[in-house]
């Protein structure tokens, strides 16, 4: 008896329904397992246990398929099985957007930072170093509407020999200046022990990019209640990156402020690598306000308002410059620093972009 296409369909829709019902139940042991692996460090890919699963599955085959084809629709399933583990992996993290879907806005004194807020500035010395400097520079930067004052007192140096900061004395001098300008004071932490003193003179953390990976001072500062201002390290993928800011998150402190600084390349023409790609990706990926510092990306002058007009262009929450009275005397980077009228005409040529940033940040 020859039966009709319509009952061959049926029986393969009813087929169909019980592949599905053995996938989905599949998927959920293998998000199990996804969760295990995670929860021991493990790596989700296993070539080893994939392969084993494909020589059992092709003694197994009692055809009509052949073998290859076998191996290709099970090779099909591993691939969606361990997107669906690296999926579910993603998602337990506190940074992403899968976890907190909207933007997480900082409120630091009467400044806000990230979703519609406008983008904002932050500017200073790379390194503190006098009364003099600081104050000069805060009254400066307050009168061109810059609300952030940076300065290092604790300076991580390529050298043991090159200037290491002021210190204490640093802090003290940073957080006089800022506020004489009005604006909050943000400063490198190097140390698990500074935190004390630290949380005394700064109102914003920076871990800079070559701690971005010291979990201990990740920790530390995820445990104080200081928001933290997180490079980019000078050669972390964007993964590496993130994982960096999930320490913080993860010891309580929900206040973190990512910060692409450029990574290392083969190119020798900028001082690093302005990468945009991974601005877009973690305003993309996380909830977390993104900056842009544009003086370490290309360590030279004449690089800087393009940079930022294409960061404030590609969503960058605001930039960050470093400024200096006199840049040819300065004891850090003096290649790269502003003057107070290249700033001006900095600030003049990015106006524009800030307002379109601002307009297109509230639309
Ligand atoms: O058994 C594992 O370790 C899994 O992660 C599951 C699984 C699978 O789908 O069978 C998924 C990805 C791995 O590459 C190997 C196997």
């Amino acid at each position: 008896m020859t039966q009709s296409l319509e009952q061959l369909r049926g029986e393969v829709d009813a087929l169909n329904r019980q592949i599905l019902e053995l996938l989905s139940r599949r998927g959920e042991v293998v998000a199990r397992i996804g969760q295990l692996k995670s929860e021991e460090g493990q790596r989700h890919y296993d070539p080893s246990r994939e392969d084993q699963q494909l020589r059992e599955l092709v003694a197994l085959n009692p055809g009509p398929f052949s073998d290859a084809t076998v191996k290709a629709i099970f090779k099909e399933i591993f691939k969606a099985s361990l997107n669906l583990e690296e999926v579910n992996d993603k998602q337990v993290l506190l940074v992403s957007r899968s976890k907190q879907p909207e933007d997480t806005v900082l409120d630091i004194g009467k400044l806000r930072i990230g979703g519609k807020a406008p983008p904002l500035m932050i500017a200073g010395p790379c390194s503190i170093e006098s009364e003099e400097q600081m104050m000069v520079t805060a009254a400066f930067l307050a009168e061109q509407g810059v609300s952030i004052l940076r300065g290092g007192a604790f300076k991580p140096r390529t050298s043991p020999y090159g200037f290491q900061g002021l210190g204490p004395e640093g802090l003290r001098i940073g957080k006089q200046a800022a506020r004489a300008g009005g604006q909050l004071f943000v400063t490198e932490i190097m140390d698990t022990r500074d935190i004390e003193i630290m949380s005394e003179y700064a109102d914003i953390l920076q871990v800079g990019a070559r701690n971005m990976q010291n979990f201990a001072l990740l920790r530390e500062v995820g445990r104080s209640r200081l928001p933290v201002l997180l490079k980019r390290g000078l050669a972390a993928t964007v993964e590496e990156w993130l994982y960096a800011a999930e320490y913080i998150l993860s010891e309580g402190n929900a206040s973190v402020i990512l910060c692409e600084r450029g990574i290392r390349t083969f190119e020798k023409w900028t001082r690093n690598t302005l990468d945009l790609s991974a601005v877009v990706l973690a305003k993309q990926e996380t909830h977390l306000p993104v900056i842009v510092d544009v003086t370490h990306a290309a360590g030279r002058r004449d690089l800087l308002l393009p940079l930022a007009r294409a960061a404030l262009a590609a969503g960058a929450d605001g930039i960050h410059v470093e400024v200096h009275p006199n840049p040819a005397t300065a004891l850090s980077d003096n290649e790269q620093q502003l003057d107070f009228a290249g700033y001006r005409e900095f600030a003049a040529g990015l106006q524009p972009f800030l307002e379109a940033a601002t307009r297109y940040r509230q639309s």
